[in-house]
């Protein structure tokens, strides 16, 4: 199995919901964000999946969280945007466009700060 991941990021405003403390209050961002996905096979390129193919559809996903209140989108409406919640809502929109017989989205990184990642994967 063949394992691949790029890096990106977006910037956005949120709060937690249901949290006691400063996070509560309306802030914002940088977030980094690295997916891992598998690829079983080579194409003739010798390539699992093009990076580039993988930047563009995580990118065209985040294009709807970049400099928004996340809050006040619809997967967010009841549900708190935290780093745990985004990377599960990234994991399930880029399996819908990534996974296919041959490639896997195995895991979602996000990253708030440089010391502090939540994740969502497979298992
Ligand atoms: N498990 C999680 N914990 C927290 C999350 C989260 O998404 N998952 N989010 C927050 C807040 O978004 C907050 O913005 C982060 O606050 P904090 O960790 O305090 O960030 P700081 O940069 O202020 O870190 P310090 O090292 O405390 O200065 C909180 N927790
Ligand atoms: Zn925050």
């Amino acid at each position: 199995m063949y394992r691949l991941t790029i890096q990106t990021q977006f910037a956005a405003a949120h709060n937690l919901v249901n949290y006691q403390g400063d996070c509560e209050n309306l802030h914002g961002h940088n977030w980094k964000v690295e997916v891992r996905v598998a690829a079983r096979e080579l194409d003739k390129s010798g390539l699992g999946i093009d990076f580039k193919v993988l930047k563009r559809q995580t990118n065209a996903v985040l294009d709807g969280l970049d400099h928004k209140y996340l809050n006040k989108l619809e997967p967010f409406l009841d549900l708190s945007p935290s780093s745990e919640n985004i990377a599960r809502y990234l994991f399930e929109q880029l399996g819908e466009v990534l996974n296919t017989d041959n490639v896997t989205v195995e895991q979602v990184n996000v990253w708030e700060s440089d010391n502090a990642c939540a994740s969502y994967s497979l298992d």
